[in-house]
């Protein structure tokens, strides 16, 4: 993809986490209403490829749309106790900004990111905690409706329903990836809600770079890595997009340590050298 990419939201937990991964990989153009330290842009990004501005300016965002092909959009509140007024502004008002300032200028793929907490209203009482253990068999796969469990949740909902609209109206390709949990180096500590829906910072820049390459019409995907204790299905991010997670936050004791470490391991990256090791939260031990 030789045309430049629109990162909005470049300068955040996220955007972060792609620029490290697949910064080197495409033409950028990073927008954030907060101006970016250089170490937070790519070598190659020049000045003029960095948009200081708000989503919901409309005559800064077509600006900065301007022979763009592809648009990941991650600007917003990502806050699941935003209050009303920000995620309308923000979330809601500051998506459709951007989707129709994307649309108008004939970009061909957008990248939306939504979020776990457009469908929190799955994990009720009967269900939790069980949901988020190994074993249990639950999955959301992305074909459900958005039941949300916050008003964060609910822009994020309205974001992916901006998606489907412009697909539909004006032929744009949108994915809308419900992120779950980003953490660097290691998954939430003793949080099991967390580990099941762990996203590595390798796997958020893979995901994102195969949202920038497959091709698709539109699709809500669920971005998590491979881990054992989850309820989301990945299955159709590894169809439609051809993603291929990694990491599992199941090589990870519960206090988030990496188990092979712990059990003197081989430091590959796969399963604990002793498998009679008890790291699993949920495995009885002798005198636990
Ligand atoms: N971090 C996570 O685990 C998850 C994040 N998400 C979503 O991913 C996106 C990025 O999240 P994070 O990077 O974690 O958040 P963040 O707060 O670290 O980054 C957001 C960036 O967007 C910018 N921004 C916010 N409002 C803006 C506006 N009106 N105009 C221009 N720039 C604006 C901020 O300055 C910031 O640099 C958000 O939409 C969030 O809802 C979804 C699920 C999980
Ligand atoms: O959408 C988001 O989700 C993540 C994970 O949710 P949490 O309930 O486990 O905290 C959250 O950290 C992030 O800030 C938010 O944007």
């Amino acid at each position: 993809m030789d045309e430049p990419v629109l990162l909005t939201g470049a300068g955040g937990r996220v955007g972060q986490a792609i620029l490290r991964g697949i910064g080197d990989d495409y033409e950028w153009r990073l927008l954030d209403r907060e101006p970016l330290p250089a170490t937070k842009v790519p070598d190659r990004v020049t000045d003029a490829d960095r948009y200081v501005a708000d989503i919901t300016d409309d005559r800064a965002v077509r600006g900065a749309m301007d022979g763009v092909n592809a648009v990941i959009h991650l600007a917003g509140d990502p806050r699941k106790t935003a209050p009303w007024d920000s995620v309308l502004r923000n979330n809601i008002d500051g998506t459709q900004t951007v989707m129709r300032a994307a649309a108008d200028a004939g970009v061909e793929k957008f990248v939306f990111a939504s979020s776990n907490h457009a469908v929190g209203g799955y994990e009720t009482e009967e269900r939790t905690p069980d949901l988020y253990r190994p074993g249990d068999e639950y999955r959301l796969d992305g074909t459900e409706l958005p039941r949300p469990g916050n008003l964060y949740g609910v822009s994020k909902a309205a974001g992916e329903s901006l998606g489907r609209f412009f697909h539909d109206e004006h032929g744009m390709s949108v994915v809308c990836v419900r992120i779950g949990n980003l953490t660097k180096d290691h998954p939430p500590r003793e949080y099991e809600r967390g580990q099941a829906m762990w996203l590595s910072h390798r796997d958020c820049a893979h995901l994102f770079d195969r949202c920038l390459q497959a091709n698709y019409g539109y699709e809500i995907v669920y971005g998590i890595s491979n881990n054992d204790r989850r309820y989301y299905s990945i299955e159709r991010a590894r169809e439609a997009l051809g993603y291929d997670p990694a990491d599992n936050s199941g090589d990870y004791t519960f206090e988030g340590e990496p188990k092979e470490e712990q059990n003197g391991g081989d430091g590959d990256g796969g399963p604990p050298a002793d498998p009679n090791f008890p790291t699993d939260p949920d495995t009885p031990t002798d005198g636990a």
